[in-house]
């Protein structure tokens, strides 16, 4: 089944943190792509992306970057589909900065932006899970049952205290 969620890094650098998402998807089983694509790098791949996003099949982007993180924003920016974005954690600022960036977006144009880091990215990978889940009850389903593995294991951690 071709890709239906999208998941794009600034850089391989990002790679650690956004694999995160990608190992939900897996486990969620839902077909996604992964590929660097930098708003400052490489431009022009990164509007052709944004732009043949929906055509080519994608319902939701997931887009991490960090620094200044202007990844997230200028793909929602071409885009109408739901974008996700992960600010990944910066050695300098500890992705305060990246989490700035990706954040405060101008009115009209959303990003629905996770937490710092590899929980964020964890999140990201939820979250499109759960838009696509939407619509598709097997996916909801699976969601739901993770949901309870989570449950689960907090209640049987209490009893080993
Ligand atoms: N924030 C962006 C964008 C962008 O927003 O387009 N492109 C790369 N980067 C970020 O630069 C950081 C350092 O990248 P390198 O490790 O390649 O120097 C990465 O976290 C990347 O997401």
């Amino acid at each position: 089944m071709s890709a239906i969620v999208g998941v794009i890094m600034g850089s391989k650098s990002d790679w650690d943190t956004m694999k995160l998402a990608c190992d939900v998807l897996e486990e969620l089983q839902i077909p996604y792509e992964k590929k660097v694509v930098s708003a400052h790098r490489t431009p022009d791949l990164m509007f052709e992306y944004a732009e043949t996003a929906a055509e080519r099949g994608l319902k939701v982007i997931i887009a991490g970057a960090g620094g200044a993180a202007h990844l997230p924003g200028m793909v929602a920016a071409k885009t109408a589909l739901p974008v996700i974005g992960v600010p990944v954690k910066s050695s300098n600022l500890n992705g305060l900065d990246s989490l700035l960036s990706i954040v405060q977006m101008p009115g009209g144009i959303p990003v629905a932006t996770v937490a710092i880091g590899n929980a964020g990215a964890t999140n990201a990978g939820l979250l499109a899970a759960q838009m696509i889940g939407a619509f598709d009850p097997a996916v909801q389903e699976r969601v739901a049952a993770r949901r309870e593995r989570i449950k689960r294991d907090v209640l049987e951690s209490s009893e080993t205290l």
